[in-house]
């Protein structure tokens, strides 16, 4: 074996190599690729075990172990994902408070496809991803449709395009309204550090001198997650923003404001001509890797603590109650490890409450199986009721999308990131070493790299007497948008399979920001390893036809508007791209929509809050005691943007309000 201070050596060594390696441009490629893939090897040999645990009877009892013993905590999250994390480490900050943590995957520390922010793709139908698909879908074609979710330490922050913009200011002000809860309007949940500072509570924003128009003062400065921009500029991202703006889509310096998330981000060309950029922020930290919640929030110092458990691999299967009083009070949970569906079950105890953070899929799951959800549904599948809660399942809402795809002129979209043929693979090469040396090039690029938000009522962009009929109003307000184009350096069949080895295309992903589509989702079966049913019912709605379809045209007028004519072939016929969009009538696009929709990864709402939903403004299980959900799931409405900072804040709200209540210091 090779004692640990080798490695520091030889660490150093590469260090002093690397250091070499930016001062000495001639440095010959080969020594340089040698000490990238070495540092590489090394680091994964030597990445630090987070102190995590896998042997159960350490925090919990085997279930038939005769007894009705258990292990006690304080709390028992549920689901170490994106909200999960946030909520173990702010609970834990209360010494006085014991915290266990359960999650179905490992830590994403050791999956360095988690880290590097173009490779998010490769994570698909990989076995850190849930590998989910809808039903068919009945109004898109009678298909089903792939859904990634990450089974991961950070749920989906580990695997997501990274993309920093949480929504509209009021989009929360309707959470308010539907909640009847001010608290989550957006002065008091997301504003100015100096109020009510859940986003800005997260956020440590570090000012980027390419950035000037951001006024920091309107981020927040101290928080655990990373945010700020990658070092990659696509060319033609900054063409993109120029072209909107060009459109007469105002520009934005910031998308995350109170003015705001209407208008083109981020390109400073036009406004401070010595600086180029056209790109979004993101959750990155100063080495060009992904921020995610287990990053931030479970760091060593914090899994040190001796009042957290963190545990991995383990699946819970269901949340155990006491029913003797009338009110159903969750009193632990049942989990197993994720490889032995029959092998033995453990059991701990939850003296205060069990929060369940399993996101919009499997939080609502977890809940029927554990006998709330809707009566007939639950019988059907030989499942004790605790407690009828019809609601449960209901509400299931998701961003569609559409992507468009067009040839560019220049050959420099991202293709060569899938290495094949000799050229690819040189250009991969060069990139893997500017990325490892440097944290700059390609790879460094989350790929979706700028983006417009606006109205599919904007007069300049759709001419009353060119759009002639009316479109619902499903935004939340009048400065809110209903359609996202996030602009992206390479362009693919569907999620990460790729169009063909020789196109070189960029594509420009419509998102529907306000679908009035809704769905649910549906036990398959009372087995916690099924996984459950889920329709979204994309597209049922004409008014999200509509919507998409005039979001397409807005595209199209992107990518044929100086300065993006010098970047779109025009004149390609390539039958797999989209060249020819401008010739089809609304009727043929909406046929395009249908058939080609897909999701963008953002469905909410299945356990939401509100009076028709199945928690209250606290997120505590209506009719329950003793159990929150706390994830993307209770969302009453999409925002109309990126959750993730959405449901980080939420976490963090409710940790707020935990702390305050159960106040032991
Ligand atoms: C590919 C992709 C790209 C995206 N891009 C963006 C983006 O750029 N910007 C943005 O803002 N949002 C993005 N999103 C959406 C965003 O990441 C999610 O909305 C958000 O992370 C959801 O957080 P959550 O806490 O609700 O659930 P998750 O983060 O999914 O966490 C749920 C956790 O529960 C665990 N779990 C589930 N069942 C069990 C069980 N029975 N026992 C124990 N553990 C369990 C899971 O393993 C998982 O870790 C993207 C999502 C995906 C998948």
């Amino acid at each position: 074996m090779i004692h640990t201070d080798m490695f520091a050596k030889l660490f150093q060594l590469l260090d002093i190599l690397k250091a070499r390696t930016g001062t000495r441009t001639r440095l010959s490629v080969g020594v340089a690729a040698g000490v990238a893939v070495l540092t590489v090897i090394l680091r994964l040999l030597t990445a630090k075990q987070p102190k995590l645990i896998t042997d159960y009877a350490k925090v919990a009892r085997k279930v038939d172990d005769n007894g009705l013993e258990f292990d006690e905590w304080d709390f028992i999250i549920v689901g170490g994902g994106t909200a999960g994390c946030v909520l173990a480490s702010r609970l834990s900050e209360d010494p006085n408070l014991r915290v266990l943590l359960i999650e179905a995957g490992g830590s994403s520390k050791d999956v360095m496809l988690s880290k590097i922010p173009s490779a998010f793709g490769q994570l698909f139908r990989s076995p850190v991803d849930y590998h989910l698909y809808t039903e068919p879908q009945l109004y898109a074609g009678n298909k089903k449709k792939y859904w990634p979710r990450a089974k991961l330490l950070g749920g989906c922050s580990s695997m997501n395009a990274m993309v920093a913009q949480y929504g509209a200011p009021s989009d929360f002000d309707e959470w308010a309204e539907i909640t009847g809860d001010e608290s989550w309007s957006w002065n008091n949940f997301s504003k100015h550090v100096l109020h009510s500072p859940y986003i800005r509570k997260f956020e440590k924003y570090t000012p980027d001198p390419r950035f000037p128009d951001v006024d920091p003062l309107l981020r927040g400065a101290d928080g655990p997650i990373e945010i700020g921009y990658n070092k990659h500029v696509w060319p033609g991202c900054k063409a993109f923003v120029e072209a909107s703006m060009n459109l007469g889509i105002p520009f934005s310096p910031d998308f995350c404001t109170t003015k705001g998330t209407n208008g083109t981000n981020k390109f400073y060309g036009a406004l401070t001509p010595i600086v180029n950029m056209a790109q979004i922020m993101t959750y990155i930290n100063s080495k060009s890797t992904r921020v995610s919640t287990e990053s931030a929030y479970l760091t060593d110092e914090v899994l040190a603590r001796p009042n957290l458990k963190v545990v991995t691999y383990a699946r819970v299967t269901r949340i155990t109650f006491d029913t003797s009083t009338g009110v159903p009070r969750a009193t632990g949970v049942e989990f197993a490890s994720k490889s032995h569906k029959v092998g033995p079950k453990f059991r701990a105890r939850a003296t205060k409450e069990v929060i369940v953070s399993c996101g919009t899929v499997h939080s609502p799951q977890i809940l029927m199986l554990s006998g709330i959800g809707p009566t007939a549904q639950l019988l059907h599948h030989n499942i004790h009721v605790v407690l009828d809660a019809p609601n449960v399942g209901a509400n299931l809402v998701d961003h569609p999308a559409f992507n468009l795809r067009f040839n560019q002129k220049f050959g420099m979209s991202f293709n060569h990131l899938r290495p094949h043929n000799l050229r690819t693979t040189r250009l991969f090469i060069r990139d893997l070493l500017r990325y490892q040396l440097f944290g700059t090039g390609p790879i460094a690029s989350n790929i979706g790299e700028s983006a417009a938000f606006f109205r599919s009522d904007d007069p300049v962009l759709f001419s009353p007497a060119e759009y002639n009929h009316d479109i619902e109003d499903s935004s939340s307000g009048p400065d809110a948008p209903d359609l996202e184009i996030l602009m992206c350096t390479a362009a693919a069949h569907s999620h990460n399979i790729p169009l063909g080895r020789d196109i070189d295309a960029y594509q420009m992903f419509v998102i529907l920001l306000r679908p009035t589509s809704k769905g649910s989702l549906l036990l398959k079966s009372s087995d916690p390893w099924d996984h459950p049913l889920l329709d979204p019912s994309y597209l049922e709605t004409k008014h999200d036809i509509d919507v998409l379809v005039r979001g397409i045209r807005a595209a199209f007028k992107i990518a044929h508007t100086a300065p993006m004519t010098s970047i779109t072939d025009v004149q390609s016929t390539d039958p797999l791209l989209d060249h020819h969009f401008s010739r089809l009538s609304d009727a043929e696009l909406a046929d395009m929509v249908r058939d080609r929709v897909e999701t963008v990864y953002h469905p909410i709402g299945t356990c939401s809050m509100g009076p028709d939903g199945v928690v209250d403004s606290d997120l505590r299980v209506k009719g329950t005691q003793g159990l929150r959900v706390c994830d993307a799931s209770v969302f009453p409405k999409l925002v109309s943007g990126h959750p993730t900072g959405a449901v980080i804040a939420t976490a963090e709200k409710l940790a707020d309000a935990i702390k305050a209540h159960y106040c032991t210091k």
